[in-house]
C-alpha cells in the first residue's frame, strides 16, 4: 500500500501542496521560503536494553515545523517505515491543521523507527522512555507537546510523561496529551480523531443532499481512527458498513458489517481477517467499491493518479494524514468527489489534546458531552470556512484548507516581524 515509499516522498507532496497555496495567495518569497522549510529537527539515536539482554541502537525523529501560532503540538509514531521526511511532512500538516482549527498551537511531530509489533511490551516502555530522555530537554508544556500517532497509545504516552516527569523533577501532565485519563487525559480523546471526522462528514452530507442512514461506507484502516469512525458512523447516523481492512487483508458484507462483533474479532486477533458473518475481499478493491463514503484511516499515499479514477466514493472522509497525492486530488475534483481533506477532516484529535492541555493547565476537568459540544463547534465552523473558500476562490477543499489555514500562520509570522 505504501506506494508514496517508491514514488512519493510525503515531504515533498507537502512542499507542492505549500507552493500551490502560496500561489493562490500571492505570497512573497520570504513568505513562501519559511512555509517550505522546518524550523526545527532533532535526529537521535538511543540505546534499548531488548529483553534477550542485546543492546540495540533506535533512530528517532521530532520535528518543530513552525510555531508561529504557539508551541508546536503533534503525535508520535512508531513505524518500521518512519522516514526524516514523514515526519517533515506530518510536522507541515499539524501546523497548517492546528492553524484551521485556529488553536494557539504550532506544528510537530515525531517518530521511532520500530515495529511495535515485534516489540514486548517491556521493550516498548523502554524504547519510550529512552525517546523522551532523548528528546526531552527541547519538548515541555509550552514550547512543543507530543501525543499519540499510528503505533502508539496511552500506554506509550503515560510512560513518556512518566519519564519526562522524573527528568524536571516534577509531574508534567501537560508536556504530553492522549494520556490515559488517571493520568489527566481528556474525556472524549480516545475517539476524537473519528468523531471530528463524523462532524465533517455531517455536514458535507447535508451540502450534497446525502442521507447517511441510508449510506454505504468502506473503511481502510482499522485502528484507533477506522474503528472509531466505524462505530461512530453507525451509531451517529445508521450508515452501513460494507467493507473493511487493515495492513494483514479487507473483509466486507453488503448487508453490513456487524461491528462490535468485528472490533472484538479484531482485539483478539490482531486482524480483521476471517471475521464471522464477512468475505475476505482484496483491500485494492475496498478503494473502488460502489459505495457512498470512502474513509481513509492508515497511512499516507494511498490514492494516487493509479487508481484514483476508478473511486466511486460521493465522499471521501480522510483521517489519515496525507493519503491522497496532488495527482489523485485532480482527479478526485474532476469527478465531482467531495474530498474531506485531512488537516480539517482529522483535526479533532488535536483540538481534543488541545482541551486536554487547558484542563491540564487549570487541573479543572470537564465532562464528555462538553467535549464533544466544543469540538462540534469547532469542527463545523472549520468545514464550513473551508466550503466556502472553496467556493469563493473556485479551488478544491484541500487547496481551501491551506488558504484559511496559511493566511493565519503568514499573519502571525507578519506581526511577530519573521516575514
Ligand atoms: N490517533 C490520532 O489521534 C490521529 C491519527 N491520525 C492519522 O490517522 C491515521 C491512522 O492512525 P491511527 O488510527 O491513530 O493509528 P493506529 O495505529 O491506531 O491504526 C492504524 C491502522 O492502519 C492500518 N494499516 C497500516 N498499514 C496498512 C496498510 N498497508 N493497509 C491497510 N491498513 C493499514 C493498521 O493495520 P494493523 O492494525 O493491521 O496494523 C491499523 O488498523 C494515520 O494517518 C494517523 O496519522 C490523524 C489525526 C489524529
Ligand atoms: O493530538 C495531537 O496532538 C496530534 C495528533 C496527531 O498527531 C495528528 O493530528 O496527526
Amino acid at each position: 500500500m505504501t506506494e508514496h515509499s517508491h514514488n512519493h516522498n510525503p515531504f515533498h507532496i507537502a512542499q507542492q501542496q505549500i507552493r500551490t497555496c502560496a500561489d493562490i495567495l500571492g505570497l512573497e518569497q520570504s513568505a513562501r521560503e519559511v512555509l517550505l522549510r522546518p524550523m526545527r529537527e532533532f535526529h537521535v539515536n538511543f540505546p534499548v536494553r531488548m529483553d534477550d539482554g542485546s543492546i540495540k541502537v533506535f533512530e528517532g525523529y521530532r520535528v518543530q515545523y513552525n510555531d508561529a501560532k504557539g508551541p508546536t503540538k503533534g503525535g508520535i509514531r512508531f513505524h518500521p517505515d518512519e522516514t526524516i521526511d514523514t515526519v517533515r511532512a506530518l510536522a507541515a500538516w499539524m501546523t497548517w491543521k492546528c492553524s484551521l482549527l485556529d488553536l494557539p498551537l504550532g506544528g510537530g511531530k515525531g517518530g521511532v523507527v520500530c515495529n511495535p509489533k515485534e516489540l514486548s511490551l517491556q521493550e516498548q516502555e523502554r524504547i519510550s522512555r529512552a525517546y523522551i530522555k532523548a528528546i526531552g530537554q527541547f519538548i515541555s508544556p509550552t514550547k512543543d507537546i507530543p501525543a499519540p500517532d499510528v503505533y502508539t497509545n496511552p500506554q506509550i504516552m503515560a510512560w513518556m510523561v512518566d519519564e519526562y516527569s522524573s527528568m524536571v523533577g516534577n509531574n508534567q501532565f501537560g508536556v504530553i496529551t492522549g494520556k490515559p485519563l488517571p493520568l489527566g487525559g481528556s474525556p472524549g480523546r480516545s475517539d476524537a480523531t473519528a468523531r471530528g471526522g463524523m462532524f465533517t462528514l455531517r455536514e458535507a452530507a447535508r451540502e450534497l443532499g446525502i442521507d447517511l442512514s441510508k449510506a454505504t461506507m468502506a473503511i481502510q484502516g482499522y485502528g484507533n481512527a477506522g474503528c472509531y469512525a466505524a462505530s461512530l458512523a453507525e451509531s451517529m447516523f445508521g450508515c452501513k458498513i460494507v467493507a473493511v481492512c487493515d495492513s494483514k487483508g479487507a473483509v466486507g458484507c453488503k448487508d453490513g458489517i456487524c461491528i462490535p462483533k468485528l472490533t472484538q474479532h479484531k482485539q483478539d486477533t490482531l486482524s480483521v481477517c476471517h471475521c464471522e458473518g464477512t468475505e475476505d475481499v482484496s483491500s485494492q478493491s475496498l478503494m473502488e467499491m460502489d459505495v457512498d463514503i470512502l474513509v481513509l484511516a492508515a497511512l499516507e499515499g494511498v490514492l494516487t493518479a493509479k487508481n484514483a479514477d476508478r473511486v466511486k466514493a460521493k465522499i471521501i472522509v480522510e483521517l489519515a494524514n496525507g493519503p491522497t497525492t496532488p495527482e489523485a486530488d485532480e482527479i478526485l475534483y474532476r469527478k465531482g468527489i467531495h474530498v474531506i481533506p485531512d488537516f480539517l477532516c482529522n483535526a479533532g484529535g488535536v483540538t481534543v489534546s488541545y482541551f486536554e492541555m487547558v484542563q491540564n493547565a487549570y487541573m479543572y476537568y470537564w465532562d464528555e458531552k462538553e467535549v464533544h459540544e466544543k469540538l462540534d463547534t469547532k469542527m463545523t465552523r472549520a468545514y464550513h470556512e473551508v466550503l466556502e473558500t472553496s467556493r469563493k476562490f473556485v479551488i478544491n477543499m484541500r487547496q481551501a484548507a491551506y488558504v484559511v489555514a496559511v493566511e493565519r500562520v503568514v499573519e502571525a509570522m507578519r506581526l511577530r516581524g519573521w516575514i
